[in-house]
């Protein structure tokens, strides 16, 4: 089963032009990337997809189910871009805690944050509090939040924001075995493009709320020009359809 959004218009306040305009997009199997300038949507969107922000207008669907039921929620894992550490809780807690948000119950929340803790290495601070993490330790504890209740699709916001770069090809190996392995849909906003965009499988660009681009990786890097080297074909077939819309990003 795949979200849709159908025609989705949002604006965060009503006498506000809207961030998204009337966007229709469905979120691809396997590991989606999307890229676009800052202020473009793509934490909108991702809210949207997540049941967080109801569109304005149009629909967010995932087969029968609507993102305003709890069901609909239960099955979506979203990864906000700022992680808030609950200062009295340690990692295993707030990430057990955020199993039980999303629906557990206490004993099966507490039981499944562990293994979310050592998917993203972590196991060694599971007891530490998440006020003493640091920024990158934090993020992960974020990835082990929207792991533990096993969602059926992944949506987060520049995961890697702020991780060393072990740290983001442990990341890299989860999400390719999530996405590979047990069928999880991932769909993923970065900045990271040359670190990320080689080991997806699709590629959405987001213009000024609207999707400019979206299609398999290999036609998205297709547009980088002739004789580009190898290690900087995504950032340039970015800067090409960048370009092609006479934008700057
Ligand atoms: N809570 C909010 N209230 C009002 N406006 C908001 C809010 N969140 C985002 N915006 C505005 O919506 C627009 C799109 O923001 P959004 O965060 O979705 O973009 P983005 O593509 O994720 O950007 P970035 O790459 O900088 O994270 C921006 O103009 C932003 O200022």
């Amino acid at each position: 089963m795949y979200i849709h959004l159908d025609s989705c218009t949002f604006a965060y306040r009503r006498n506000k032009p809207p961030v998204l305009h009337q966007l229709t997009y469905s979120i691809p199997r396997g590991i989606s990337i999307l890229l676009g300038p800052n202020g473009a949507g793509k934490s909108t969107l991702l809210k949207l997809a997540a049941g967080v922000n109801s569109p304005t207008s149009g629909s967010v669907r995932m087969g029968d189910l609507n993102a305003r039921q709890r069901k609909y929620r239960q099955r979506v894992a979203w990864m906000p871009q700022s992680i808030t550490a609950m200062t009295s809780l340690t990692a295993r807690e707030q990430v057990a805690y955020t199993g039980w948000l999303k629906g557990m119950n206490r004993s099966d929340a507490w039981a499944a944050s562990l293994p979310a803790l050592a998917r993203v290495e972590l196991t060694s601070r599971a007891n530490i509090k998440t006020k003493d993490l640091s920024g990158g330790q934090l993020r992960r504890v974020g990835v082990a939040s929207a792991l533990v209740h096993n969602a059926a699709v992944l949506l987060l916001d520049e995961p890697t924001a702020g991780m060393d770069p072990a740290q983001r090809r442990v990341f890299r190996d989860l999400i390719a075995r999530l996405a590979h392995e047990d069928e999880v849909q991932v769909l993923m906003s970065t900045h990271d493009i040359a670190d990320l965009a080689e080991e997806s499988d699709h590629v959405t660009v987001l213009t000024e709320g609207t999707v400019s681009f979206a299609g398999p990786t290999d036609d998205f890097i297709a547009h980088a020009p002739a004789g580009t080297p190898t290690g900087r074909m995504v950032e340039e077939a970015y800067a090409a359809l960048a370009a092609g819309q006479g934008r700057e990003y």
